[in-house]
């Protein structure tokens, strides 16, 4: 198979007069280093090194269409391993998750399919559900197909952007431990990736990376790098930290990470999810109020019809609002601020 001209994202989106040499779902070839190339899905590339290494790594985007910075890495990332200027070490199973989506310049096509994990797709029958329920069916097949040659370490990290501005550009979403301990050479990791503002999720959720972690055992993260924009409109610098990371993480066999620094971590513990439960839900304050900004006690966050929210704690702040959701979707997290060393670590 000749990889000279093939195009990811061209592709992944089925643009029309794709030359007919490009494979079809299915397809499988070879790179010359030996690293075995298979197509399992538009925009799901499984590839295995000839020689893996003991990590299965799965680099997620595009759950939301319309986020392109973390697509065009994933993209580049594809394009150097395919002309050779990208070794492969590691097994890694590369994700672009809503094609229809990237087609249309949009977060969803027809529903939030960052809602639909961990089998919340059996509720309905659009196409994210059905996608969510493929992509799950990717993930147990990837991790299951892992060679049992001893300790083999999982990992997943589902790259977005967010929509509004940040005043902690870069975080991650940590999801639900069930009390399991956080991890130290994850946060380590994550900020080696320019991720030092860490939110702990206090709740199962139908996230993508939640059903990594719970239904697979990987160390599987949330990983919000800026600001969504579209196509072309993105400044690579600013993620060119990650970039590089990740790159390390599947071209070799060690990270070599620094040691563990607790001052490098800003942690967030979620508060509170408030759901919208009505037409009339509303946000009280600007569109443009950037993500973490904090509010004084007593003010008023949100109206959903009758029922008002108002800050309940000293240093609450708003993460992810959205007056726009589905009824019965998050609308709002708030998050308050947790000394590093009330965490459980290992
Ligand atoms: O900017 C926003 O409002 C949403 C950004 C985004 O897509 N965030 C993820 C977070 C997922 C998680 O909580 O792990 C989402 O809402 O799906
Ligand atoms: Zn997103």
């Amino acid at each position: 198979m000749t990889f000279d001209d093939f195009d990811v994202l061209d592709w992944t989106t089925q643009k029309v007069g794709a030359p007919a040499s490009w494979p079809e779902p299915g397809d499988s070839g070879e790179l010359d280093d030996g690293t075995r190339v298979e197509f399992w899905d538009y925009g799901v590339f499984a590839l295995t090194p000839a020689q893996p290494g003991s990590k299965d790594v799965i680099l997620s985007c595009a759950i939301h269409g319309n986020e392109t910075a973390p697509i065009e890495m994933v993209r580049d990332m594809l394009h150097d391993i395919f002309s050779g200027k990208l070794q492969l070490r590691q097994r890694t199973l590369f994700l672009i998750g809503n094609p229809q989506a990237i087609m249309i310049g949009k977060r969803f096509v027809d529903y939030n399919m960052n809602r639909l994990f961990s089998g919340a797709h059996k509720s309905g029958d659009t196409p994210e559900h059905k996608r969510a329920a493929d992509i799950e069916s990717y993930v147990t097949k990837f991790y299951n197909e892992a060679p049992a040659d001893g300790k083999r370490q999982r990992l997943h990290y589902d790259l977005h952007t967010a929509i509004r501005d940040s005043a902690y550009e870069k975080f991650a979403v940590y999801p639900f431990t069930h009390g399991g301990p956080y991890k130290k050479e994850q946060l380590t990791f994550l900020a080696e990736c320019g991720v030092t503002t860490i939110l702990l999720n206090q709740a199962p959720t139908t996230t993508f990376s939640y059903y990594s972690v719970r239904s697979h055992g990987a160390d599987a993260f949330t990983v919000e790098l800026g600001k969504v924009r579209p196509f072309g409109e993105n400044d690579m610098s600013r993620f060119a930290d990650a970039d590089r990371m990740f790159r390390k993480l599947i071209s070799q066999d060690q990270l070599d990470l620094p040691a563990f620094d607790a001052t490098r971590h800003t942690i967030f513990d979620v508060y509170r999810t408030i759901n919208r439960t009505q037409q009339g839900f509303r946000l009280n304050f600007p569109g443009d109020v950037a993500n973490f900004t904090e509010f004084e006690q007593g003010y008023l966050l949100a109206v959903d019809e009758s029922v008002e929210y108002h800050v309940e704690q000293p240093g609450e702040r708003i993460i992810f609002p959205n007056a726009d959701v589905a009824i019965g979707q998050r609308a709002l997290l708030t998050v308050v601020e947790l000394p590093l060393d009330q965490l459980e670590l290992v």
